[in-house]
């Protein structure tokens, strides 16, 4: 029996790695100083596996920003804005991540987008026509090199050539016919390489086998794998699949002459059954992912030696423990949770408490298959050869009885639901007239999505006052000055619906558990998002339920310094449950469900507090939504959508309510976004082309759209004229009475100064679209700013 992990988290235990790639960024440290930071954590990731004793030890797990990039990188997919900058290989990396802006020139960054289903952003790599591909092995050698110095025979882990052709996007007029050719050959000099040097497997990731395959998918497949194992002469080829079962294609996949399979058990609802009905060859090695990769609660020993026994009877095949995916979603280690009280922290394993499960487990599954794969007897004999207190009883304790707390409140709330509490009166046509005379904002009402710049001195400000350095009252005062001072800039720069700028909130979902019953949260378990990005999410411990308002004395106060609308600013309970880690005891739909009713308890307060527009932020909607079709309704969006109905149901048919999603590739899953029944909606389209548009009129959604008219994630700012364009563009294809200017998601990671040169210019953009397109209200009159009474 071995173990193996399919990836670790590289930020380091502190973040090092955050701080660091930041402080180059700023110019403050050198390439050289980054690049000793990363190796540092490179070595302690390394050797802790090593210690831990696990058997297969991954390089090229590491990533300055992402794995995909570095992938596109490697085979030189640098698109030609990138290389006309002449920078240097590190900064033209980064630019490709980031853009890149000087006194002279101004490039974008290469799309971003959310890595199958979890909160992990890659970056979307570009083929344009001329690229050359070619293979620079650089960055791959000298992983596993270092690795051998510290005496590991790695797996060198690479995102595999099908997912990789699924995910690049192909610019100009070649596509895939054109670059099949040059990309494979491209790995297949990298396999090459690969044979001369000391590492255990070469694994290939291939993720995107989990979702429904086409026989074209297939064919692809088998085009790419013929090729490339036939090349593999003595190199050992391991093929990775995670975040699902690979139903469509297991049964293809054991003809292959690969020489290990790499299966998820966790996500995988299916794959036990697929392995059990068609059987796994016993010349092959199989890479069980049974420790789960994404979630936090402790592996239960009793489930898991019985699906390794199970696996020992249907194959002589032999077995690998494996996590179910890269431990790079989960957060590095409980040791620095210092605070949280043993109670919780002992049923939790992060990811350092994985590669000790992992090892645990691989000397239990050992003495069990001893005995002839007969669990019940095994595990008795197993108490007598452990000391009762031993490893396998003490992970029982955890698992007898009930754990999470219940609150019979809540049980009694959610079973009194009745179907027309999902349902919002009078419909939407019929409240957009109200809203419209009551709010009286202009054409293209201009707004933000919420947050404006934390700065460095208001996260300061929070952290004085979490460690007891300030009290409360400095606090809030602090932050009431902010939110004088983002009501103002906002009222300068002219904005149409104002926002308080959530500079009380570390994250929009952590600072939502902090104030709701049922939650627990983490003081250092920081989960990598995108590039030096991190979340840290909270815990879903036992029923929920809110305390008390959570936002309304922010939004009251800030709707009280100014004549304009503001926005009062929620998180959904879909995104509130996507971004916290779930229990594993009651299903997503009912955690949902509690959440949507703390949140329409919250709803209903801040209209009552006289907000008149409210946004209800589901952010996180599409992340999850099912890798498979056929599940996207009935496992998710059935449920999803109604839970966020029921947190608006109960407002009047004057409140406006706004919703925002940061990932719009929604195109097939319109009707449903529409049947939320907010009344407006914006979303992320800058880095997307604009190609939802066609998609929204194909479908007449009927709620009003503000696409983001820029790209938040890069500190460049937009110009009048570009801003401008993209609002032409979407007034082709858009209703325009229904367009809102907003940018694409909120400005927490901007800088200041770029934030207000921005905003600027989107107002002005927005001002010269009336112009140029002339008064459309209805009724005709000079819309005006102030609100009515
Ligand atoms: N949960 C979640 N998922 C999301 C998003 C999101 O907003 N939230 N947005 C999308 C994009 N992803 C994002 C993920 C992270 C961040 C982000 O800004 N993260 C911050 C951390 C935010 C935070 O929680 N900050 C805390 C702790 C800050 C901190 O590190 N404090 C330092 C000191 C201050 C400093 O030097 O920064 C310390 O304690 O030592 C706070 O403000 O209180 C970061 O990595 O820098 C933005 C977008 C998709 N997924
Ligand atoms: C990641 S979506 C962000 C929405 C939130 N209201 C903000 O502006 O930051
Ligand atoms: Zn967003």
């Amino acid at each position: 029996m071995n173990s193996a992990v399919i990836g670790f988290p590289r930020i380091g235990k502190n973040r090092e790695l955050k701080f660091a790639t930041e402080k180059y960024f700023r110019k403050e440290i050198s390439k050289e100083e980054l690049i000793i930071t990363a190796k540092e954590i490179r070595k302690e990731n390394l050797l802790c596996q090593k210690e831990t004793g696990i058997d297969y030890i991954s390089v090229n797990d590491f990533s300055f920003y992402d794995n995909f990039l570095d992938l596109a990188f490697s085979f030189n997919i640098i698109p030609e804005r990138y290389k006309k900058l002449s920078l240097n290989k590190m900064d033209t990396y980064f630019a490709m991540a980031r853009g890149f802006e000087d006194e002279t020139r101004s490039v974008k960054a290469l799309a971003m987008k959310k890595w199958f289903n979890t909160n992990y952003h890659y970056i979307v790599a570009e083929i344009e026509d001329d690229t050359c591909i070619s293979l620079d092995s650089e960055k791959y050698l000298e992983e596993i090199q270092f690795a051998n110095s510290l005496g590991i025979t790695p797996k060198f882990n690479l995102i595999g050539p099908y997912t990789f052709f699924k995910l690049v996007r192909f610019t100009g007029e070649k596509g895939l016919e054109s670059f099949y050719e040059p990309v494979l050959k491209a790995y297949l000099d990298l396999i090459e390489e690969l044979k001369s040097q000391d590492i255990s497997y070469l694994s290939l990731e291939e993720p995107a086998l989990v979702a429904d395959l086409t026989s074209e998918d297939k064919d692809l497949f088998e085009n790419i794998y013929t090729r490339l194992l036939a090349n593999k002469d003595k190199l050992k080829v391991l093929l990775q699949t995670y975040f699902g079962d690979v139903r469509d294609i297991y049964v293809d996949l054991l003809k292959y002459d690969f020489d290990a399979y790499g299966l998820d058990f966790v996500e995988g609802v299916k794959t036990f059954d697929y392995v059990k009905n068609y059987g796994f060859p016993k010349n092959k090695t199989l890479f069980a992912g049974i420790v789960n990769g994404k979630n936090i609660w402790k592996n239960n020993y009793k489930t898991s030696l019985e699906l390794i026994t199970n696996l020992h009877k249907i194959t002589e095949a032999k077995i690998v423990i494996n996590t179910s995916c890269s431990l790079l979603h989960v957060p590095l280690t409980l040791e620095s949770e210092t605070d949280l009280a043993f109670e919780y922290k002992r049923h939790f394993a992060f990811a350092y408490e994985k590669l000790k499960e992992l090892a645990e487990l691989k000397n239990l599954s050992e003495l069990v298959l001893k005995e002839n794969a007969d669990l019940d007897l095994a595990l008795t004999n197993l108490n007598s050869v452990l000391n009762k207190k031993d490893i396998f009883v003490y992970n029982q304790s955890l698992f007898n009885g009930r754990v999470n707390s219940v609150n019979p409140k809540v049980k009694e709330r959610l079973a009194n639901i009745k179907e027309e509490d999902f349902t919002r009166l009078p419909e939407f046509n019929e409240r957009a007239k109200i809203q419209r005379e009551v709010l009286n904002l202009p054409d293209f009402p201009t707004t933000t999505i919420g947050s404006f710049p934390q700065t460095k001195e208001v996260r300061e400000n929070r952290k004085l006052y979490r460690q007891g350095l300030i009290n409360e009252e400095t606090y809030k005062n602090f932050i009431k000055e902010k939110i004088k001072d983002c009501i103002k800039l906002q009222e300068e720069l002219d904005l149409d619906v104002l926002v308080h700028g959530e500079f009380e909130r570390n994250d929009m979902v952590e600072y939502f558990g902090e104030h709701l019953d049922g939650y627990i949260f983490t003081k250092n378990a920081w989960v990598q998002s995108y590039g030096s990005r991190c979340v840290k999410p909270p815990i879903i411990w036992g029923d929920v339920s809110r305390k008390e308002a959570i936002t309304v004395d922010w939004s009251s106060y800030s709707n009280s310094l100014t004549n304009r609308e503001v926005k009062g600013m929620l998180t959904g309970p879909v995104t509130i449950l996507n971004w916290s880690f779930p229990r594993e005891d009651i299903t997503k739909e009912e955690m949902t469900n509690q959440l949507a009713l703390a949140i329409r308890d919250e709803v209903l307060d801040l209209e009552a507090a006289g907000l008149k527009i409210i946004q209800i932020d589901e952010a996180a909607l599409r992340e999850k939504l099912p890798l498979r079709k056929s599940d996207w309704y009935s496992e998710y969006l059935d449920w999803a959508i109604k839970s966020f109905r029921l947190v608006t149901s109960g407002v009047k048919p004057e409140t406006q309510i706004h919703t925002h999603m940061c990932y719009s590739e929604f195109n097939d899953i319109i009707p449903a976004i529409d049947a939320m029944d907010a009344d407006v909606i914006s979303f992320e389209a800058s880095r997307s082309d604009l190609v939802i548009l066609d998609a929204l009129r194909k479908n007449n959604f009927k709620t009003a759209v503000g696409p983001g008219v820029y790209d938040i994630h890069s500190p460049r700012v937009p110009s009048t004229d570009e801003i401008f364009n993209a609002l032409k563009k979407m007034l082709s294809k858009l209703d325009s009475k229904k367009l809102w200017v907003n940018p694409d998601c909120g400005l927490k990671t901007r800088g200041e100064k770029e934030t207000v040169e921005s905003l600027r210019n989107l107002v002005a953009a927005a001002k010269l679209l009336r112009e140029t397109e002339g008064q459309i209200a209805e009724d005709g009159q000079k819309s005006s700013k102030v609100k009515s009474v």
